[in-house]
């Protein structure tokens, strides 16, 4: 056995990180492990290889859009090669620049599984090491899908590295990943079909925006079949034949290639938690909110694999990581605040949210002012030739605050994050419209939106 670690934390992704540096940086002696290469995967296998691919559907979208309008886009394609070399211009890099970056913070990097053997101590590769504290950032999977023919599918990780683009697509599920990336496949030329089994996609969006966004997905050859399932998956002389369920009709598709879009779940289950006392369950570690875990003292987590409040993104599995570190050093108890989190869904255009939905205010029989607007008609819409494009915003007529802001328009992932100020900071519309933008840009609408 090894002498005792400060800390170990189990996962280097975003919330790894995050404590494993703050930690060092307090002087405490911390080590580190992951089986895959460092970053995690929003750097490697999500958010960042997913926008450098989407970049370049962006900028086939772009000048398709002025078409006609002193723009030639005929013959303009996507090179699904080229894309990818320069996503991995970006990803070859990251898993050594982290390890080192955590190196020369004094952080002891390890490769490998990890998995508890009992509460204060950890086995990789069949060498233990004893903590005084462990912080489970293992981050999430695909879930498991149980239909017959499975085996063909590919997940999100295979998805951003597909060496080639083929013609037809089926995802299954219509959440953040399907529409992220059939908005990609598609501008690249393939013909998608998403799959869901809900009354409606993206459910934790704005309806009204979203059912705007699946018009504008089925416009550039994005199918959205709602209330539906895979039956089942065979082998076909040309691809893969999909039987899809809609109540008792069932419809065969050919496509070529079948994608896992139908959500995550904590990754847990190499970790042998029960050895160390550590309670879970389908959302993840049970912890306190301040990120403790409740059967083991020992133990914190943060990020994807914690069961908190916070929705599953890279900010909250960086502040989480952080808030975590600095209680175990602190002895403290305080709880991340998770007011005021934007969140994009990145099709083309882009779909946003921040704050409290309007059906929820309904729900609650909160009295609020919601404030609708179609933008396809402004001027930052027109000068990009978009013609889907619509704002809604929640206010407290009481107080004047913003309670919630939903965005569909190009630019627009941008202009959230002002928004998200103005819930953290509780200010109200007439602070927000009081403050100056540059013109003629985005953000300068956002008085007009109010
Ligand atoms: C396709 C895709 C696109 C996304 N796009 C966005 C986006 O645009 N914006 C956004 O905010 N969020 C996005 N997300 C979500 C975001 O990536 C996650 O919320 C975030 O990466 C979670 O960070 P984490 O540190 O909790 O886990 P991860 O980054 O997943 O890190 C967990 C690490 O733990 C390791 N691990 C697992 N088991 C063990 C073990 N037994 N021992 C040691 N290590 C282990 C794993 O190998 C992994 O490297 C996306 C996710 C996906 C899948
Ligand atoms: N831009 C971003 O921030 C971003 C992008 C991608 C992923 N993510 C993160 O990754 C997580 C996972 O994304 P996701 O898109 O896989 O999941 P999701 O939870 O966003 O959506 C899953 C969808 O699949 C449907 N579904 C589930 N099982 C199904 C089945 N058997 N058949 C048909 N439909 C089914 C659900 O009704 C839901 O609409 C997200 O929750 C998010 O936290 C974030």
């Amino acid at each position: 056995m090894n002498a005792p670690y400060d800390l170990m934390v189990i996962g280097a992704g975003m919330a790894g990180i995050a404590a494993a540096n703050r930690c060092a940086a307090h002087g405490w002696r911390v080590g580190i492990v992951d089986p895959l290469p460092y970053g995690g995967t929003c750097a490697l296998r999500g958010c960042d290889p997913k926008k450098i691919l989407r970049r370049g559907a962006e900028i086939i979208d772009d000048a398709r859009l002025l078409q006609g309008r002193g723009v030639d886009a005929t013959g303009l394609a996507l090179d699904w090669s080229g894309l990818m070399r320069h996503k991995r211009g970006f990803t070859n890099d990251v898993p050594h620049d982290v390890e080192a970056r955590l190196r020369k913070n004094g952080v002891r990097t390890f490769h490998g599984s990890a998995r508890f053997v009992n509460a204060d101590a950890l086995q990789i590769d069949g060498e233990s090491f004893a903590a005084n504290r462990f912080l489970i950032a293992t981050g999430a999977r695909p879930r498991s899908l149980e239909f017959p023919g499975r085996e063909h599918m590919i997940d999100s990780t295979e998805f951003l590295s597909l060496p080639d683009l083929p013609p037809r697509i089926v995802f299954v599920g219509g959440g953040l990943v399907s529409f992220e990336f059939a908005h990609i496949a598609a501008r690249a030329g393939a013909d998608c079909v998403i799959v869901d089994h809900g009354e409606r996609p993206l459910r934790a969006f704005d309806p009204d925006l979203v059912d705007l966004l699946v018009r504008r997905s089925e416009q550039v050859g994005i199918h959205v079949h709602n209330r539906s399932s895979i039956g089942a998956v065979n082998r076909s002389a040309t691809g893969l034949q999909v039987d899809i369920h809609w109540g008792d009709v069932v419809t065969s598709i050919e496509t070529d290639l079948l994608v896992h879009g139908a959500g995550r779940v904590p990754d847990l289950d190499t970790l042998d938690l029960e050895a160390a006392d550590v309670a879970s369950g389908p959302r993840g570690v049970d912890v306190f909110g301040h990120l403790q875990s409740r059967s083991n003292p020992r133990v914190f987590a943060a990020g994807d694999s914690a069961d908190t409040l916070g929705e599953r993104l890279t900010p909250v599995a960086v502040f989480e990581g952080k808030v975590a570190a600095s209680n175990m050093i602190k002895g403290s108890r305080t709880v991340p605040d998770y007011s005021g989190v934007p969140s994009t869904v990145f099709t083309i255009p882009e779909l946003n949210r921040v704050g409290m939905l309007e059906e929820d205010a309904v729900r609650d029989g909160r009295d609020v002012d919601v404030r609708f607007h179609d933008t396809s008609g402004w001027y930052s819409n027109y000068r990009v030739g978009e013609t889907t494009a619509a704002t809604k915003v929640i206010i407290d007529p009481a107080t004047d605050q913003i309670l919630g802001a939903h965005l569909l328009g190009p630019g627009y992932s941008e202009v959230i994050n002002t928004f998200a100020l103005a819930i953290k900071l509780g200010l109200t519309t007439r602070q927000l419209k009081s403050a100056t933008a540059t013109y003629p840009s985005v953000g300068s609408d956002v008085g007009s939106m109010l």
